[in-house]
Formats: structure tokens, sequence, C-alpha cells
């Protein structure tokens, strides 16, 4: 009788994963942080039949907001799960959360920073994150509907750092079919549910309206495009380096100054940017920095009639002295 193999989603995400840790040396610590939601459930199973066999070693990490009542319990079925699992060590990390810049972000924020913290004490080699196909199409939707540029439509990264992200080119549904597969009981957030956050709503809403009109396929393209604008926005981040580089006559902490004939030479995209680099060199909060911050610095360059400096966030002011445009502290001597 031939073998049964596993059931083909089970099979497509421990692919998926085997792939990311291929270049991770022998006996390191690798660790999924899980929610207990279908994508990062589908991820610890993976991980903990995966990295045996690869001569790898295998853990989980789960956060406790403590934003919504019962967290706690939920939090250490988790850690339950992973151990039945194999998963070793299985922490429950518990954070308290702020309120800086919305509950969202504020979690987002108290959540890597008790994810970092955890990897560095365990000294793991990388920590994987279960967001799938899904989340990159909606998160390319949103960069979208803001008016970003390359680097914001290019998504999240498949590696950034110590975090991997090894479920990218999965569909959602995936993760649901390995988990209940594998007899898997998921957690459904409600928060997944919520219509008061965007990203719910682009989920819910959006994209289910642009499937049924422009037909199937929608979230792997956008997913396509996020890659291809990433490899974009890479080579313009180098070619921005390089011609920063050639345009900089000078660059003393505080004060930077850009020969305008360079500058000149440069196509709208790069010299724009390069403007925004030298901007950041000089003090500027790149936070704080907008596109229309830069055109208004461009103009001196491209439109240049004689006009008076142009103020920058962090106090500082770009001006053009004949043939040099200089961005330092206001004001300039
Ligand atoms: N409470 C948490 N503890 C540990 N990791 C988390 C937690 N919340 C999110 N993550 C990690 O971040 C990823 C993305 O989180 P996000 O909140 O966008 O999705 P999610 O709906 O929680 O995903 P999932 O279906 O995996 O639970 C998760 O897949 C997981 O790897």
């Amino acid at each position: 009788m031939a073998p049964v193999g596993p059931h083909p989603a089970v099979a497509d995400v421990r692919r998926a994963v085997r792939e990311a840790l291929a270049d991770i040396r022998r006996d390191a610590l690798v660790l999924a942080a899980c929610s207990g939601g279908a994508d990062s459930l589908a991820l610890a199973a993976a991980l903990a039949f995966v990295a045996p066999r690869m001569g790898l070693r295998a853990g989980l990490l789960t956060v406790d907001h403590q934003l919504q009542p019962g967290s706690a319990e939920r939090a250490r079925q988790v850690a339950a799960i992973a151990k039945q699992l194999g998963l070793h060590p299985a922490e429950v990390l518990t954070v308290t959360v702020g309120t800086a810049g919305g509950p969202e972000a504020a979690a987002r924020e108290a959540r890597y920073a008790a994810l970092a913290e955890a990897a560095d004490r365990l000294q793991a080699a990388a920590v994987l994150l279960g967001h799938t196909r899904d989340d990159q199409a909606e998160t390319v939707l949103l960069g979208l509907a803001r008016g970003s540029g390359v680097r914001s439509l290019s998504g999240m990264a498949a590696e950034a750092g110590r975090y991997r992200r090894p479920l990218l080119d999965l569909p959602r549904s995936t993760t649901v079919r390995a988990c209940r597969a594998q007899g898997l009981t998921p957690w459904d957030d409600p928060h997944n549910e919520d219509l008061r956050y965007t990203r719910v709503r682009v989920r819910r809403n959006v994209l289910p309206v642009l499937e049924q009109e422009l037909g199937p396929g929608v979230a792997e393209a956008l997913a396509r495009t996020a890659r291809m604008a990433r490899e974009d926005a890479d080579a313009l981040d180098q070619w921005t380096e390089k011609a920063y580089q050639n345009c900089a006559l000078s660059d003393i902490g505080g004060s930077v100054t850009l020969a305008v004939p360079e500058l000149e030479k440069l196509p709208d995209a790069v010299r724009r940017r390069v403007l925004r680099r030298a901007a950041i060199a000089a003090g500027a909060p790149s936070g704080a920095l907008s596109a229309t911050h830069v055109l208004a610095v461009d103009r001196l360059v491209t439109r240049w009639r004689g006009q008076k400096a142009v103020d920058l966030p962090g106090g500082l002011s770009a001006v053009r002295r004949y043939g040099t445009l200089i961005l330092a502290i206001s004001p300039i001597a």
C-alpha cells in the first residue's frame, strides 16, 4: 500500500517553513511567535515538525497583551499546545500595553519589544511570524490608499533582521485547512472581526469586492506587486546612496551641502530621494519629513526664482546659495 502523505495544506506550510530555515546553522534555536490564531498555529506546528529533521531546535513565544478578559488563560493554552507539539521552550510573555500612537500601534510595539527581549535572552537565531499572502495583500492596499511610494507598496519583507515570514506566499485558507487537518483549534481573535479597524474593513469588505469584480487572484497579484516593488525600492535606494555621495560637497553633523549642478542631472525620483536623505543626514526626524517638505526643497533646485529658505522639521532649513543647496539648523549664517 502506498504510504499516505500529509494533507496538502500541511505539506505546503511545512515546505514554506523548511525553505525559510534553509540557511540557519545546525543546533540553532528557532522560535515561532504565536497568537493562537490559525496562521501562527499552523506555523508553529510546521516548525515543530520540520526543525528536528533539519537539526534545529524549535520553541514558541506567545504574548499576553492583557487587553481582553481571559487573555492570560488563552496564552497558557497556546503554551500548552506548544508543549504537546514538542516545542521547547514555550513561553508566555506578559506585557503592559501603553497608549502611544493608538491601541494597535501600542500593542504592536509592546509585542515586538517582548519578542526581541526573549529572542536575545534565549539566543534564538530567528523568530518566525505567521503573516500570510492575504496579510501582504492588505498591507499593499493600505499603502496604495495612503498614496505611498514603492517602499510602502513593497509590503512586509520575508526576512527582516531576526524576523522571518515563511507564509508570505501562502493564502490564509491554507493555514486554516492545515490546522483543521492536524486537529488544531485556532483561536479567533474578536479584533480580527472588528470593523472599526481599517485593516479589518480591507479584509472583510474591500478585498472580497475586488475579487468578485476583477476575478480571483487579486490577493496573489497584490503580493506579486509587493515583491516587484521591493526590488525596485531596493534598487532606487542603492542609486540614491551613490547619487548622494556624488552630490554631497560636505556632510558634517547637522549641516549638509549639495552641488546643484549634480542634483539637476538626476531623474525626479532619485533627486527627491537624495534631498530626503540629505535632510535626514542634517538632522530632520524622518517620521516628520513629508513629501510636501521634500517637494518644497526640490523647487529650490528645479524652479529656482530666488525663493527664501524652506523650513523643515527638527528646526532645519534648506537654502540655495549660488550653485549649492545647504540644509542645516536655521538660521543659516
Ligand atoms: N499575541 C501574540 N503572541 C505572539 N505572536 C503574535 C501575537 N500576535 C501576533 N503575533 C505574531 O504576529 C503575526 C501577525 O499578527 P497579526 O495580529 O497580524 O495576525 P493574527 O491574526 O494574530 O495572525 P494569526 O492568525 O497567526 O494569529 C502572527 O502570525 C504571529 O506570528
